[in-house]
């Protein structure tokens, strides 16, 4: 397979990743046959960017001709019946920083990229939600495949006891901070939206645990898991191609 790749340094305006395990490199190639760009590292809230260049790459993407997103990343796991190595396929989100202003699309419109007012009920495909269980199931998968609600905090501290009971009551089954910002705008200029996190560690809700969150454990979980992952997307992939529904 051939593959070319740039380091977001040498691409002008683009932003540039800071997080430890974020290897900052975007990356064009075949996926099974299927012609795909690949962002090594994302950029968050906590880095001190603007929500509006976080998102920069989704309009990048829309422009180079994408169609199809799938986004991943690492969460702490807030629903009890999760475990570590979890995968959770996101069926909706809560954008925390949505409710207190912070919406990537904020300010004057792009009529180019969208309408002002664009609908969220929709965003994460079902198709391809569906499609993610069949594929899981095939895999034997299905005892670590769930599906469930993320929540995206500012970070980049991690939460408090008290935040998590919190986020539970609300409906959130794991948190993280990113995705939903990328989510907003690849939904925005009317790419399809598949996305899943991987729950790295299990948040704590409970003031007699002696469980730390910690970024360590939450890039061991990803090591672990690399591989199943990468079997689960790249065989979506190939089944969009089959189904005809590479939208
Ligand atoms: O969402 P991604 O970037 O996958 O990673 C998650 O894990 C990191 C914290 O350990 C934060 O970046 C958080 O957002
Ligand atoms: N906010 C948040 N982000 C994470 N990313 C990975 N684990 C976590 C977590 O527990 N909380």
């Amino acid at each position: 397979m051939r593959i070319v790749a740039f380091n977001y340094r040498d691409i002008p305006n683009f932003p540039q990743s800071t997080v430890h395990g974020h290897a900052g490199r975007l990356v064009f190639g075949t996926l099974k046959g299927r012609p795909c760009v690949c962002m090594q590292g994302r950029f968050h809230l906590y880095e001190g960017y603007p929500i509006q260049k976080i998102t920069m790459p989704m309009r990048i993407f829309k422009l180079l001709g994408v169609e199809t997103v799938i986004l991943t990343n690492a969460a702490g796991g807030l629903n009890q019946d999760y475990k570590v190595g979890d995968i959770m396929i996101i069926k909706d989100h809560l954008n925390m920083p949505g409710f207190a202003g912070n919406n990537p699309l904020a300010g004057p419109n792009e009529e180019r990229f969208g309408v002002r007012f664009p609908c969220m009920s929709d965003a994460y495909d079902r198709e391809l939600q569906q499609l993610a269980l069949d594929v899981g199931l095939e895999l034997g998968f299905s005892d670590f495949l769930r599906e469930g609600v993320y929540c995206v905090l500012g970070g980049p501290s991690f939460e408090t006891i008290a935040e998590c009971r919190m986020l539970h009551k609300l409906g959130a089954d794991a948190v993280g901070m990113s995705t939903v910002h990328e989510v907003i705008v690849a939904r925005h200029c009317g790419m399809r939206v598949f996305a899943l996190s991987l729950i790295t560690n299990k948040a704590v809700m409970d003031y007699d645990s002696e469980e730390k969150a910690n970024h360590e454990e939450v890039l061991q979980t990803g090591k672990q898991r690399a591989e199943q992952l990468e079997r689960l997307v790249s065989t979506i992939i190939t089944r969009l191609e089959h189904n005809n529904n590479f939208a």
